[in-house]
């Protein structure tokens, strides 16, 4: 479970947010909602310990995730707007370099696997620079597909999606949830997984 008290959190000279507090338990999916600028992306990373809040505390199964350290790391995968791929490497090369990365190993083939679930067959030992926009967005994604982590937390997942990977997505957040996971999200774009209610977080 994930536990936010009170949080603050500024940008610059600027106060983003105070006093946050929600949780989030095990099947459950939250949006964060706010204008451009009122702090989601600040949110997220601050959850996922790239930004230190002024005030508050974050707690994973009801420790510090500052006590738990790479414990808490190993738990989360984030997916931010930018799609933190590099050009030069195949689809497959950055995913496999982001499991080392996050300090695990992917085989080939459930790299291979996890590509085509997300619709890039036949792409899977290009360069990454020749894909399109989508597809990069594609590869990006691939991720959630070969960690183990409970807790997705993903920064604006649908940018550059055609209407298919969109559903391809609720379709794979759903299926995580269904397993217990839990997903945190911005989007200003709708995304509806079936049977599940979203909860939402308003910045303001
Ligand atoms: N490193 C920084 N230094 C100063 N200000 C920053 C920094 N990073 C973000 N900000 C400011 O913090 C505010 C919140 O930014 P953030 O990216 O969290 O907003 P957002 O709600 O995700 O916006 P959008 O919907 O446009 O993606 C913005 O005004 C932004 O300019």
């Amino acid at each position: 479970m994930l536990e936010v008290g009170n949080l603050a959190c500024s940008r610059g000279d600027h106060r983003l947010f105070s006093g946050l507090s929600f949780s989030l338990h095990a099947g459950q999916i939250m949006q964060v909602q706010g204008a451009n600028g009122s702090g989601k992306t600040s949110l997220l990373r601050t959850l996922c310990g790239f930004i230190t809040p002024d005030e508050g505390e974050i707690c994973w199964n009801g420790k510090p995730v500052g006590e738990l350290g790479e414990d808490y790391y190993a738990e989360l995968q984030y997916i931010g707007h930018l799609n933190a791929i590099k050009d030069e490497l195949s689809a497959l090369e950055n995913l496999q370099m982001s499991a080392g990365l996050a300090g695990y190993t992917v085989t080939e083939q459930q790299a291979v696997t996890a590509l085509r679930r997300m619709g890039l067959q036949r792409r899977e030992h290009l360069p990454v620079r020749v894909l399109s926009q989508g597809q990069r967005r594609r590869v990006a994604l691939a991720r959630l597909l070969i960690s183990d982590a409970h807790l997705w937390i993903l920064d604006e997942p649908l940018t550059a999606l055609d209407v298919g990977a969109v559903g391809l997505m609720q379709e794979l957040i759903g299926e995580h949830l269904s397993k217990g996971g839990m997903v945190i999200f911005t989007t200003h774009q709708p995304l509806q997984v079936a049977g599940v209610q979203t909860r939402e977080l308003v910045l303001s």
